[in-house]
């Protein structure tokens, strides 16, 4: 092995069982300019049954993180036994018995909770929502301020740690065959001083039943046009033809028409599906900062000025209450 061998840890997230699109994603961003020799860390998961499909993907090495004290998730769903303190932790412990010196993890719920504790506890530079990472040259990008200003920044230290933004990047296969590593977190740390101090409860579903926005390929949103929640179902009936998800504006959420956790924007979900179809509106500043990432944009609105029909790729200028059970009605014919 090389002197100078850099490690790149990656915490990998799952969804019902499989190892989820945005991680390999992440995985393809570690490649970028480094990625000499890659873990992925697999917590609370059976890392075995993931082997394959991570060197698939170019994983030289899989760390099994088991935690035994909190129950694992193998007979109740990956959400079971999670605790962001011990997680965290031990992602920390697995770090440095691998010599792990760049950290990448999703800028997910999850994400969100793990690497800033990490960052925090390591004194070590984190930058979320990472759209771009140059590893070599611990260079990356991100959007700031709403989305109107796109920031390159350069990131030192002897550990860098990137939250990356779900979906941005794609998948890239690069067949590798990797070793297996167990990293069983310890019971002596259970008395250090801020392990356990969170215990979670009970976990349920959200109010979002159409799943995660975050992860979509393709979305239908609607906003103040769609009238009612009630005309909402036009969009989920549309959805199950394009294998959507439904996300709103703000305006729809606040007048109560949907819930909160479907809003795209500023103060809501930052998506970046492949289509984003945006139904009745308008295209506000806020709105875009959540959805400017996305691969195509397709807007359906009456007004022809509306700012969403300027800064899109296809708009159709008509009433969505025309254009959206036509195309439904279409869609279910091509199937
Ligand atoms: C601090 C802050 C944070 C915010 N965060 C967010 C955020 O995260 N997400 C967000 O979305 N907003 C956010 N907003 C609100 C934002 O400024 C806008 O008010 C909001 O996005 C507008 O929602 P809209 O496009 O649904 O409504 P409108 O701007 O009222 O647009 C409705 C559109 O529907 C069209 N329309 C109406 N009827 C039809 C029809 N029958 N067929 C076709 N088209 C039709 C109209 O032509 C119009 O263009 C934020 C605002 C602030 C101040």
């Amino acid at each position: 092995m090389p002197v100078h061998m850099k490690k790149t840890g990656i915490i990998i997230e799952f969804k019902n069982g499989a190892v989820k699109d945005a991680s390999y994603g992440m995985i393809a961003c570690a490649r970028n300019g480094g990625g000499d020799s890659l873990y992925a860390f697999v917590i609370n998961e059976d890392a075995q049954v993931h082997k394959e499909a991570l060197e698939a993907h170019g994983i030289h090495n899989i760390v099994d993180i088991c935690l035994p004290e909190i129950g694992t998730c193998k007979e109740s769903g990956s959400q079971a036994g999670w605790n962001p303190v011990i997680w965290s932790q031990a992602v920390m412990e697995a770090m440095q018995i691998h010599g792990i010196s760049e950290l990448f993890g999703l800028t997910t719920p999850m994400g969100r909770e793990l690497l800033p504790r990490i960052a925090a506890k390591l004194d070590a530079p984190l930058v979320m929502d990472c759209i771009e990472v140059n590893c070599s040259e611990g260079i990356v990008q991100n959007y700031l301020y709403s989305g109107k200003t796109l920031a390159t920044i350069k990131v030192k230290g002897d550990i860098r740690i990137y939250g990356i933004r779900p979906n941005v990047i794609e998948p890239a296969p690069a067949p590798v065959s990797a070793s297996m590593f167990t990293v069983t977190y310890s019971n002596a740390h259970k008395n250090e001083p801020d392990c356990g101090k969170i215990t979670l409860l009970e976990s349920r579903p959200g109010d979002n039943s159409d799943g995660d926005l975050l992860e979509a390929d393709v979305i239908i949103s609607g906003g103040r046009g769609m009238q009612n929640g009630e005309n909402f179902k036009l969009l989920h009936q549309c959805a199950r033809y394009l294998g959507a998800k439904v996300g709103a504006s703000r305006v729809a959420v606040d007048l109560g028409w949907v819930p909160y956790s479907m809003q795209v924007g500023q103060t809501g979900e930052k998506v970046s599906p492949r289509v984003y179809i945006a139904c009745g509106l308008s295209g506000s500043v806020q709105h875009f900062a959540g959805m400017k990432m996305s691969g195509m944009i397709i807007a359906i609105n009456n007004n022809p000025n509306a700012a969403i029909m300027a800064n899109c790729d296809y708009f159709i200028e008509g009433d969505l209450f025309d254009v959206i059970p036509a195309l439904t009605e279409a869609l279910s014919k091509a199937k």
